[in-house]
């Protein structure tokens, strides 16, 4: 993400300005003669792109194109977001990951360093890695946020072991494409701490060490040298954990939240961009909030950490007691219903949603857990392809003939999905409220002409502007109340059109613009909360009168003046073509 030389490829080369240029830097007969503009040069970019048989190639190619002229990449990913996102992000990152080692490298370093590949068996030189890297980066482009992950559970691909690095390179540039934030300030990280994937460990190519996953002790020991290790070299830097398996998602999540800027993107931010759509979906449901009954396929970081934000969301904005609130939610794992007498040990995290009120029942399987729950609404994030097939989905419809069905089928990538938007729109007589974890194409219902937009609940409508946000202002850590004003703040940025034909989330091409007032209402929770540290921001703030305090109501409000603040902030890729710097000259 952060090249240590630019533009130094042929696709930036045709000369600005020839004859002078030319002379003065001795470039004469070096390139061919057509003086262009960025926009041309833009334009031979994106047909070289689109003749990429495939969607691998594309993301090869835009990586390189990444690595070797920056302003363009983004030039290019701004200008063609709805196309260009579904290849350096999900879905095609996944696959990526999955031939890592295969298509690596897309630049060998010194001529960019995609970021830091840290293996455990150099924690204790973590100091020496991060030297390594300041020297590798221009002067000012120390980072201000990292995406970092040991690749032990990627997208719903499993343990892909460093492969996984192409994660938080593709969520960053997702922050920069969606929030704004400086691409040259952003360092993705991968811990490569060895892989449990039997497939990795026998593949000639794999890049990353070859062993199995520590023992816990181990990994908590290496984790925190590494992050001591970043925090003193960057004070202030914001820490997004991803991927990780689901324990130590918790874990982390758990030790560090407290102490430093982090925030877990698979707990708190699915949980918060799914919470958003649910916010919308209530308010189109016609089955009120507290009459809803909640069935989650899928009990891991994700799964529990959505149902722990509508609790919350229940409780604050419904004024729904806890424990009534708890109540309203169901989960099926591997083994059937979750219930606190189902006889195994339930790991940590199921416990909170574990069923005390079933007596003798214990339902085995998903079919057997909807007769007995009749929900209105069924998220999964179970990683299990067409886990909502045909009979669930129709039985589904037919136990809420009043209401409109929520489905929120949130497994990625495509090949993990629990249905497809078509199947969720056929088989519920196109009645469903439905959003989900991957992009699929619009749906026409026979018989009319208009396609109707499926919603994709996918995290990156909420990192990207918390951590727009953080690195703005400056707080000390990121709270839940932090959060949800995020989740408010994206569910009041539906407009007219998007309200009106049912849609959950905003549409993708608004993303920046819908980042910016996310990043906005964030700021003011910060600064509300007393946790924000840069002054400029708590004046403002201040001076909104939208601060109310500290107990205030997380309302995901913002002032004018600050989104206005905000935009001014924004990352925007520059127009102009810089000379042309032939390498090694
Ligand atoms: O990357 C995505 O599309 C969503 C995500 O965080 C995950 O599935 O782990
Ligand atoms: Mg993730």
């Amino acid at each position: 993400m952060a090249p240590a030389f630019k533009n130094t490829s042929p696709i930036s080369s045709p000369i600005k300005k020839p004859a002078s240029t030319g002379t003065a830097q001795h470039l004469k007969g070096l390139a061919p003669s057509a003086v262009e503009d960025s926009r041309t040069q833009d334009a031979r970019a994106y047909e070289q792109l689109k003749k990429k048989g495939t969607d691998l190639e594309k993301y090869i190619f835009l990586s390189w194109l990444r690595n070797t002229n920056l302003d363009m990449f983004y030039r290019l990913v701004l200008g063609h977001l709805k196309e260009i996102a579904p290849i350096i992000y999900t879905p095609t990152v996944g696959q990526a990951c999955q031939e890592f080692s295969h298509i690596y490298p897309f630049l060998a370093p010194p001529n960019a360093v995609d970021g830091l590949y840290i293996p455990l068996t150099e924690v204790d030189n973590i100091d020496e890695i991060i030297q390594n890297y300041k020297r590798s980066i221009p002067a000012g482009c120390e980072p201000d946020i990292t995406v970092i992950t040991d690749g032990s559970r990627i997208l719903g691909l499993g343990d892909l072991g460093m492969n996984g690095m192409g994660i938080p390179v593709g969520k960053l540039q997702l922050y920069v494409a969606a929030g704004g934030l400086d691409p040259t300030r952003c360092l993705p990280i991968v811990l490569d701490f060895g892989t449990d994937n039997p497939k990795y460990l026998d593949d000639p190519l794999y890049l990353g060490i070859r062993q199995k996953r520590p023992q816990d002790a181990e990994f908590y020991a290496a984790t925190e040298k590494v992050l001591k290790g970043l925090t003193n070299a960057f004070p202030g830097l914001f820490i997004q954990f991803e991927d990780f398996n689901t324990p130590h998602a918790f874990g982390l999540l758990e030790q560090w939240r407290n102490q430093i800027l982090c925030f877990n993107d698979d707990i708190q931010g699915t949980g918060s961009v799914v919470l958003s759509a649910f916010i919308s979906a209530i308010r189109l449901a016609g089955i009120p909030a507290k009459d809803q009954r909640i069935l989650f396929v899928g009990a891991g970081s994700a799964g529990v950490g959505v149902a722990k934000q509508l609790v919350d969301y229940l409780e604050i904005e419904h004024k729904i007691p806890e424990e009534q609130a708890k109540a309203m939610f169901w989960f099926v794992d591997s083994r059937g219903m979750i219930t606190a007498n189902r006889g195994d040990t339930l790991a940590d995290h199921k416990v909170y949603f574990a069923r005390q009120d079933n007596g003798d029942t214990q339902c085995k399987s998903l079919e057997e857990t909807l007769e007995y729950v009749r929900p209105t609404a069924l998220i999964g994030l179970s990683t299990i392809h067409k886990a909502f097939n045909e009979k669930i989905l129709t039985r589904l419809n037919e136990i809420n003939p009043t209401g409109r069905p929520i489905v929120f089928p949130l497994s990625n990538p495509m090949t993990k999905a629990e249905c497809t938007f078509e199947e969720a729109m056929r088989f519920t007589n196109n009645r469903v409220l439905f959003a989900s974890g991957t992009e699929f194409p619009e749906y026409t219902v026979p018989g009319t002409d208009k396609p109707v937009v499926p919603v994709q609940a996918n995290n990156c409508w909420v990192f990207p502007p918390i951590g727009l946000g953080a690195v703005l202002s400056k707080p000390k850590c990121i709270t839940d109340t932090m959060i949800f004003a995020v989740s408010k703040a994206l569910a009041n940025s539906l407009n007219e059109q998007e309200r009106a034909s049912g849609e959950l989330l905003p549409r993708i091409e608004r993303i920046r613009e819908v980042s910016a007032e996310v990043a906005a209402a964030f700021i003011h929770q910060a600064v509300r909360e007393g946790l924000a540290r840069d002054e400029k921001w708590i004046a403002l703030v201040n001076q909104s009168g939208l601060s109310s305090g500290t107990n205030a109501q997380p309302d995901g409000v913002f002032s004018q003046d600050v989104l206005a603040e905000v935009k001014k902030s924004i990352w925007a890729p520059a127009q102009s073509v810089p000379p042309f710097v032939p390498n090694k000259l």
